[in-house]
């Protein structure tokens, strides 16, 4: 007899996340790491084989201490605020590079990117910018990024992810499976299980 049901086991799954999304979702990771309390925002450069080769998120440089620079934003006296200091995501993006180079690959930004970003991502040889937010528009940093980036052909826009909210759920992995321990356990195995046991005592 034919059987009029398609075998849901040989089909691939359906919802996994576009790649748009998944880049995006990437830099909004890095993001959730900053420390600014007014604007997070993370960028992941992708080349053209789809391959990540550098996160970024906006942070004060190294050896210069969260807790000791500024975070305000409109303080009178400029060297307490945070502008001079914090590096931008796309500059640690660019710096944090796990290729030779970034040229024409595509940058995924939370924000639109500044002038001095502009700059560093035409002189990087990035070719597309893709960014959610456009809030600082009427910022005269933004509009010279545009002037930049128009002259230097980079291709910039908008995008509306697909699914609104990705959410991480640890607890979706398969703890059971996971627990079977074999007869003579590897190094990692043991490890898997220690790791195990310290989510469980966690009661995630
Ligand atoms: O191209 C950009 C522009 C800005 N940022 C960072 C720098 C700051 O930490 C915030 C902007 O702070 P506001 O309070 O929204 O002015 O965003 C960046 O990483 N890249
Ligand atoms: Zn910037």
């Amino acid at each position: 007899m034919t059987t009029l049901f398609k075998d849901l086991s040989k089909s691939k799954r359906e919802n996994y996340i576009s790649w748009h999304d998944y880049f995006m979702a990437t830099a909004f990771l890095a993001a959730k790491r900053s420390k600014d309390p007014c604007s997070q925002v993370g960028a992941c450069i992708v080349n053209d084989e789809k391959k990540i080769v550098g996160i970024g998120y906006n942070g004060m440089p190294i050896g210069c201490s969260d807790e000791d620079f500024p975070w305000s934003k409109d303080s009178i006296d400029d060297l307490e605020n945070k502008y001079l200091y914090v590096c931008h995501a796309e500059l640690n993006a660019v710096l944090n590079k796990n290729s030779a180079d970034v040229k024409n690959c595509t940058i995924y930004v939370g924000l639109f990117p500044c002038n001095e970003c502009a700059k560093v991502i035409i002189q990087a040889g990035i070719k597309e910018i893709i960014y959610l937010s456009d809030k600082h528009s009427h910022k005269t940093s933004t509009i010279a990024s545009k002037r930049l980036l128009d002259a230097a052909n980079v291709k910039y826009w908008q995008y509306m992810p697909q699914q609104c909210q990705i959410i991480i759920d640890f607890s979706e992995i398969d703890w059971n499976n996971m627990n079977q321990m074999p007869q003579t356990p590897e190094k990692h195995d043991v490890e898997k299980h220690e790791l195990i046991d310290s989510v469980f005592n966690l009661n995630l």
